[in-house]
């Protein structure tokens, strides 16, 4: 066999993998027809058409290309045909025919595991048992004395006051709204009510017309003492006081930017904010040069 092994190999690589239509393949294969399924997971080695008939017993293994392939089919070759259901079986025995023994093999085999569920349902109970025993340790408070008086059932003495959940929630939860340093917007305030009021006709700005801001005339406006609160951002400067009561961030936050300049402020907290959007009604005007300062007419006559 080896001899003839390396007689072949060159002749193997790629063609051995489509000649299925040989001839010479089908009657060697005569004796394995019984299962496909081994014919299938083999490595193909019977590509060749160089095997004689007569040469079935020997001539399988022959033409792989290696030794230890063609030992494991000297293996299938010798495994004894596959028989479901088993060749001295009640099912074989009484089948007429070999096509119909074939189907009800697996029902009497799966009527078995049901039996299996019924007593693998034993395990869980000990499983339960060990979890029960296991969840007093924790919390020593809800054991149970096994002597002396019945337990008091009032609020338990390191736990202060009793509470409306019972004790079992932590009651300061309500000290931050939210994990993100938002606030609670009182009714009417919301960015909703806020987008409407941009979208009404309503003179958010504060001044009749655009205006040239100095760097003086924006610290002035701070909010304080009355005065409109100005920020400016990016050179535009806005009347944040109508905002105020709207800002998700709330008043206080919005007002460090007043009077000066917020952008850094600003994109430190929430730069995919679009502040232009937010304050478009709210434009007061552009940030000048002191010197630069004109009325405010002169500036729209520009436009
Ligand atoms: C005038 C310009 C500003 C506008 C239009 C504005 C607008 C907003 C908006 C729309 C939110 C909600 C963001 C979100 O839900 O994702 C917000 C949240 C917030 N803003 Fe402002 N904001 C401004 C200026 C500022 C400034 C100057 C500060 C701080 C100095 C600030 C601090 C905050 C904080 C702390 C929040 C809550 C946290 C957060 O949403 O990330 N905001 N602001």
């Amino acid at each position: 066999a080896y001899l003839r092994q390396s007689d072949t190999q060159p002749a193997e690589p790629k063609p051995s993998q489509t000649p299925t239509e040989e001839p010479g393949l089908d009657t060697r294969e005569q004796p394995n027809n019984e299962s496909p399924i081994q014919k299938s997971n083999s490595p193909s080695p019977e590509g060749t058409p160089k095997a004689a008939p007569g040469d079935s017993a020997n001539g399988v293994p022959t033409f792989t290309l290696a030794a230890h392939e063609s030992s494991e089919e000297d293996e299938e070759d010798n495994l004894p045909p596959p028989s479901f259901p088993a060749l001295n079986s009640a099912q074989r025995a009484s089948a007429p025919s070999p096509a119909v023994s074939m189907a009800p093999p697996p029902k009497p085999v799966s009527m078995a595991p049901p039996a299996r569920p019924a007593s693998s349902l034993m395990p869980p109970p000990t499983l339960k048992a060990s979890n029960l025993r296991a969840l007093p340790t924790p919390s020593p408070s809800l054991r149970v004395p096994a002597t002396g008086p019945a337990p008091n059932r009032g609020p338990v003495p390191n736990r202060g006051l009793p509470t409306s959940n019972g004790g079992l929630m932590p009651t300061a939860t309500v000290k931050t709204p939210n994990a993100r340093g938002k606030v609670l917007l009182s009714p009417g305030h919301s960015p909703l009510d806020w987008a409407n009021l941009q979208r009404s006709s309503k003179n958010l700005s504060g001044v009749p017309s655009l205006l040239r801001v100095t760097p003086s005339m924006l610290k002035e406006h701070n909010g304080r003492k009355g005065k409109p609160a100005w920020s400016s951002y990016e050179g535009k400067v806005y009347n944040i006081t109508p905002y105020l009561p709207f800002h998700p961030g709330g008043e206080g936050e919005l007002r460090r930017a007043a009077g000066k300049d917020g952008r850094k402020l600003f994109m430190e907290v929430h730069p995919w904010v679009n502040w232009d959007n937010m304050l478009g009604e709210c434009l007061v005007g552009i940030m000048v040069a002191e010197e630069q300062a004109r009325p405010a007419s002169s500036l729209e006559d520009m436009d």
